[in-house]
């Protein structure tokens, strides 16, 4: 694989602190605190196409920090700078929702699909509220999304008629929708079992690479560390250190299966 290069900053992270108030306490819940990830430090801001992870222990601050990078909440302290502009307490609702549309794709571990709606349908939404394809433009894109993801044959299947890695895939075409800059993943491969987790995570990687798309991701599962180009571990609302992928690799399912079974059966 070609090496890659990184250069356009798209997310910087500037002494980021978040706390949250407590309805009828006086002390807050220090959820981050002096989060910094800058081009004058020594963890590096996100870069086009890069690959970040983030990991750390359950309340350490991960879901915090990604609701902040994706503009649904705001930082008590500090400001966060997307694609050079930062976002401070001025910028108005409407400039952060246009802005989620346009340039920042979501997946969840739950996977948030419109129940009624069709997985073609579900796909095309984020454009219609765009406004900016027509109709047979938002078609051909909705079937091109579909069939990289691999689902060209399901789009008329409702979620529900859709197995758990199938439903993840169409929200991870559905983010695509508006060609975003970025995709915040937050522990998209939670509910899914080991086979779906490798083809999901098959699936980023290739996006990644062919798009350029930036990923930023939650995860628990440290199998997985191994897709990301860096990874930062956070705990107690602090970066505590951060791990470097010299290359970005795949596991291989079936030598993944065995390895699982040797630890659950102690012969490892
Ligand atoms: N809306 C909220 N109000 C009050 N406290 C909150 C809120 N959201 C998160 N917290 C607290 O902030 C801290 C960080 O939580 P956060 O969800 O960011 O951690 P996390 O690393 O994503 O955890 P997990 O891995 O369990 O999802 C925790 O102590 C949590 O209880």
């Amino acid at each position: 694989m070609q090496k890659k290069q990184f250069k356009e900053v798209v997310v910087e992270v500037k002494h980021v602190s978040k706390h949250y108030k407590i309805f009828g306490r006086e002390d807050t819940v220090k959820a981050l605190n002096d989060i910094h990830l800058a081009n004058d430090a020594e963890l590096q801001p996100v870069r086009r196409g890069e690959f970040v992870m983030l990991r750390g222990p359950s309340g350490g601050g991960k879901t915090s920090l990604l609701n902040l990078l994706g503009t649904i909440d705001r930082a008590t302290e500090g400001v966060i700078e997307l694609f050079s502009s930062p976002i401070t307490p001025e910028s108005s609702d409407e400039y952060l929702a246009k802005l989620r549309l346009e340039k920042i794709g979501f997946v969840f571990q739950t996977f948030n699909l419109l129940a009624t709606m069709s997985a073609y349908e579900n796909v095309e939404l984020p454009m219609i509220i765009l406004g900016k394809l027509k109709p047979e433009q938002r078609k051909k894109r909705a079937i091109e999304l579909l069939t990289l993801v691999g689902l060209q044959d399901r789009l008329d299947h409702l979620p529900s008629e859709l197995s758990g890695g199938e439903q993840q895939r169409v929200t991870i075409a559905r983010a695509l929708a508006n060609e975003p800059e970025i995709l915040l993943l937050d522990e998209p491969t939670g509910d899914l079992d080991t086979k779906n987790t490798v083809e999901v995570m098959d699936l980023l990687l290739d996006l990644n690479l062919k798009l350029k798309t930036t990923c930023i991701m939650v995860t628990h599962n440290p199998d997985i560390e191994c897709y990301a180009d860096r990874i930062l571990y956070l705990a107690d609302g602090v970066f505590e250190k951060q791990a470097i992928n010299i290359e970005q690799t795949r596991l291989d399912y079936d030598k993944y299966i065995e390895y699982l079974n040797a630890q659950t059966h102690g012969t490892h």
